[in-house]
């Protein structure tokens, strides 16, 4: 399971970003974006396409490298540090249904998600076989309740292709969810999700935060979403971030009508 220490006050920030760059080529996709995630909020962020977002979800999670800048997770530097271990710490992004992964039942998709799988540990194995017994069999049963949990039960000798749009991000929600996170980064989880999926995975989302105090980033551009179900709204474009606070002062800003909502405001 992940190192999840909990040290810092509900509200603190948990996640600080300060002065990120992450260049390509020429293209600065992130542009010395800075922000702090306060713990156990749901925190959109938003923005046009191209702005950066995805580029900063990945440099923030380890995914990509090159990036300048500060990004401090618990009050520790993160910065270059590779996904493995920034999960390890708590803070998991979930990820498309691979094809690979949509060739698996979906209980297989649950148990590869988990940490410390036995078959890794050969040696381990060999001497405490019945201790791998039993972490296996922990596995599969915390597997088993989050599908329960996740209205996927009935799915899970099933191939994970076989599932709806909607029932794909559930089941990426759930995976992560094996790792018991401290925090998640969800990029776009409503789009393509039918408004019953998606309203049952967003009622997911408040449920971790009010039991577990799990601090959410998301990515969304469903403005119904982000005003509806966010404390927080931080608009970024051109890679910067225009805006920063609550869900109406955000929706309000100029700045943020001219770079993004437009008419929709
Ligand atoms: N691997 C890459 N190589 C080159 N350029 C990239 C790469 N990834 C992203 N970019 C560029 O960086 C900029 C930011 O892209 P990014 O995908 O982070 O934006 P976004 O805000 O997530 O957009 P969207 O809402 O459309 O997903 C864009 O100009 C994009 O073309």
């Amino acid at each position: 399971m992940t190192d999840t220490t909990d040290t810092a006050p509900v509200g603190e920030p948990l996640l600080r970003i300060e002065g990120v760059v992450k260049r390509f080529g020429g293209v600065r996709a992130v542009d010395g974006a800075s922000f702090d995630v306060r713990r156990g909020s749901i925190t959109a962020l938003i923005g046009p396409n191209g702005a950066g977002k995805t580029t900063l979800f990945n440099v923030v999670t380890g995914f990509e490298h090159g990036a300048e800048g500060t990004v401090e997770y618990d009050g520790r530097s993160i910065a270059g540090k590779p996904s493995y271990a920034i999960a390890r710490r708590g803070m998991v992004r979930t990820f498309q249904i691979t094809k690979a992964l949509a060739a698996m039942p979906v209980i297989d998709n649950m148990t590869l998600a988990a940490p410390h799988q036995p078959g890794e540990h050969i040696v381990g194995l060999c001497i405490h076989p019945r201790a791998a017994h039993r972490r296996e069999r922990e596995v599969e049963e915390r597997a088993c309740e989050l599908l329960e949990t996740f209205g996927l039960a009935a799915k899970r000798d099933e191939y994970a292709g076989t599932l709806s749009g909607g029932q794909r991000k559930l089941l990426e929600l759930a995976r992560v969810l094996m790792v018991e996170p401290r925090m998640v980064l969800l990029d776009e989880p409503m789009a393509g999700v039918n408004p019953t999926l998606g309203g049952r995975l967003l009622e997911h989302v408040h449920a971790l935060r009010e039991r577990d105090g799990t601090t959410f980033l998301l990515i969304e551009h469903d403005m119904e979403v982000v005003m509806g179900h966010s404390d927080r709204v931080v608009c970024m474009a051109q890679g910067r971030v225009i805006a920063d606070g609550d869900p109406e002062s955000v929706r309000t800003d100029q700045r943020v009508i001219d770079a993004y909502l437009g008419g929709a405001a």
